[in-house]
C-alpha cells in the first residue's frame, strides 16, 4: 500500500537519510529504528509526502506521495511534528472536532483502493482508550507535556485513515501510558490500519511491530 524504494534525503550535498526502503500492508505495524540522526524523521516525512526525495521514490497505491493530493491526505495521518494543539479547545474539543472534520471521509472508497477507509474509533472511546479521562475539560495549557502527547495521538486515530506515521509516539509517556499506546496501535492493526513508527524503545516495538526496519546513519 504505502512504499519507500531506496528514498534518501541530502541537503546542500549533506544527506538527511541513506538509502531506505519499506513497504507496508494494510493492518500491518512496522518500527522504523535508528540511531539519533539517521533520518528516521525525515524517512516518516518523506512517507507522509511532505518532504520529496533526492533519490529513490515513495509510493502509495503506486502513486507519487504527495500530501497536497487528494487521495493521499484522506488516507495517511501522521504525527511527526511536536504536537499542535488549539490553546482555546479542550480536549474532548479537539477530538469532536477532528472526528468531524474528517466525518465525509470515513468509510469512503477513494482513489484505486478498493476497500473503505476504515472508520476511527470515536471520541469517547479514544478518551479512554488513551487515558485521558480525567483530563477532558482541560485546554492544552493546563495539561502536562505527556498528557498533551497523549491528547495528540488521541486526535491522530480520531480521523479515518488507511496508513498512520508516528514519530516516536512513546516520548514523554511512562511506562502504563507506553502500554495504551501499544494498546491502541494493535487495536489499530486489528481494524487494518498500516502503522509506521519510529521509536527508541525496544519494549513497545517488541509488543507492537511484526517487522522493523533499521535505518543507517
Ligand atoms: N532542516 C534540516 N536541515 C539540515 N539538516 C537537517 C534538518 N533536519 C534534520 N537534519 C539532519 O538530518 C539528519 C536526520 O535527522 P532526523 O530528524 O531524520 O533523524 P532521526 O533519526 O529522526 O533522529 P532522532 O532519533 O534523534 O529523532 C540529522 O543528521 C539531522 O541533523
Amino acid at each position: 500500500m504505502l512504499s519507500a524504494d531506496a528514498v534518501s534525503v541530502s541537503r546542500d550535498g549533506v544527506a538527511l537519510l541513506e538509502p531506505a526502503s519499506l513497504d507496508i500492508t494494510a493492518g500491518e505495524c512496522i518500527a522504523v529504528r535508528g540511531d539519533n540522526g539517521a533520518g528516521k524523521t525525515t524517512l516518516l516525512r518523506v512517507l507522509a509526502g511532505r518532504l520529496r526525495p533526492t533519490c529513490g521514490t515513495a509510493t502509495f497505491m503506486g502513486q507519487p506521495v504527495d500530501e497536497r493530493r487528494p487521495g493521499v491526505r484522506e488516507a495517511i495521518a501522521a504525527l511527526i511534528d511536536p504536537p499542535a494543539l488549539y490553546p482555546d479547545l479542550t480536549v474532548v474539543d479537539h477530538l469532536a472536532f477532528i472526528a468531524a472534520a474528517w466525518q465525509p471521509f470515513a468509510g469512503t472508497v477513494s482513489g484505486p483502493c478498493l476497500d473503505p477507509i476504515p472508520v476511527p474509533t470515536p471520541p469517547d472511546q479514544l478518551i479512554a482508550q488513551f487515558g485521558l479521562t480525567a483530563v477532558t475539560n482541560r485546554f492544552p495549557d493546563e495539561l502536562s507535556s505527556g498528557q498533551r502527547q497523549l491528547v495528540a495521538l488521541a486526535v491522530t486515530f480520531a480521523r479515518p485513515a488507511r496508513v498512520v506515521l508516528l514519530d516516536e509516539p512513546e516520548q514523554r509517556l511512562d511506562p502504563s501510558r507506553r502500554a495504551l499506546l501499544a494498546s491502541a496501535l494493535r487495536d489499530a492493526g486489528e481494524r487494518g490500519i498500516a502503522v509506521v513508527f519510529a521509536s527508541h524503545d525496544d519494549a513497545v516495538i517488541a509488543s507492537v511491530a511484526q517487522r522493523s526496519v533499521w535505518i543507517e546513519a
